[in-house]
């Protein structure tokens, strides 16, 4: 008797394209080192005491390390006026060893994000959320563009090639991945659409995608039936929820009923978090590149 087989997605490893990545930016940094006798340096700033945040921060210094780049990390305390971040972010813009700058958000109350990040020089963005780099992706000119949609858009070209006249929807319209992935994949030629808290019917518009990205952080947000079979399903949330007693990462697709429905998935942990970071580097070799008018490194970028 014939068992009907279960679809199961491919499971995209995301570590292991990151740790590629980090190998290539590690070589390039390298090449960089020998032609112009300096490494690209990366500014880490953080304000305040946010558990979860000084993780993600130590993992990014120990990264940026072991691809032969300069770590310089500011830690101010969480009761920082913005008079003193803005003066810290003058002095690293004037720092001709600091490549690439990154204020982690978010950013305590008293703090005007907007302010802080217009203060950054656009060369040295590597966050890519500076409105000169903005308006420099949304006119389809060079800009440095922001980490997680860029790590999201070179998985999607490792898994499809080309994505030109694909239907993508984008689940999220945040200023920091929904907005730029949106614009990345236009750029590349998809048919694409934003759906968020307000969208009406999102199942439907679930439904048509065969690239569906997802950044809600509302764990779990979408099931595997809502999905088109074969869609290539990348899951930017990461939640962090109890289960059985235990804290565990969730996405905002839900796993385990995704996998069985999807062409390809990422995992949470595992996926675009890894990518992410990875990107990171990359943008700091692209900033220092630039900043010395020297050939754009090849496969770092957009
Ligand atoms: N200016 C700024 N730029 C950022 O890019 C930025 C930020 N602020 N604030 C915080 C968020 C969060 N973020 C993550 C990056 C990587 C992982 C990551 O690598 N996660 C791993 C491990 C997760 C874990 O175990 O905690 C994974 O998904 O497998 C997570 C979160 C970047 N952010």
């Amino acid at each position: 008797m014939t068992m009907a087989q279960p679809i199961t997605a491919r499971v995209i490893d995301g570590r292991a394209f990151a740790a590629d990545l980090r190998t290539r930016v590690r070589d390039e940094v390298a090449r960089l080192a020998d032609s112009t006798g300096q490494t690209p340096g990366l500014a880490v700033v953080l304000v305040g005491e946010d558990a979860a945040s000084h993780v993600y921060v130590r993992n990014k210094v120990r990264q940026t390390r072991e691809a032969g780049m300069q770590s310089h990390e500011h830690q101010l305390p969480a009761e920082t006026s913005q008079e003193d971040l803005l003066a810290l972010i003058a002095r690293l813009n004037a720092d001709p060893s600091v490549h690439g700058i990154l204020v982690q958000l978010p950013l305590p109350a008293q703090i005007d994000t907007h302010a802080v990040i217009q203060a950054i020089d656009p060369a040295k963005d590597v966050d890519g959320f500076h409105i000169n780099n903005v308006g420099l992706l949304g006119t389809g000119q060079k800009a440095l563009v922001p980490c997680t949609p860029l790590g999201c858009l070179m998985l999607l070209r490792a898994e499809l090639g080309s994505l030109e006249g694909r239907r993508a929807l984008v689940v999220g319209a945040s200023n920091i991945v929904g907005k730029p992935m949106a614009q990345l994949l236009l750029a590349e030629k998809c048919t694409v659409a934003i759906a968020h808290s307000r969208t009406r019917d999102l199942e439907a518009e679930v439904r048509q995608a065969e690239i569906l990205i997802v950044a809600t952080g509302v764990p779990g947000l979408i099931p595997g039936h809502w999905l088109r079979p074969g869609a290539v399903v990348l899951d930017v949330g990461i939640n962090r929820v109890e289960r059985e007693g235990k804290e565990v990462l969730v996405g905002d697709v839900d796993f385990a009923s995704a996998r069985k429905v999807a062409g390809a998935i990422t995992p949470v942990p595992g996926g675009v978090g890894p990518m992410t970071i990875a990107c990171l580097l990359a943008n700091t070799v692209t900033a220092f590149a630039r900043a010395r008018g020297l050939p754009e490194p090849a496969g770092l970028t957009q």
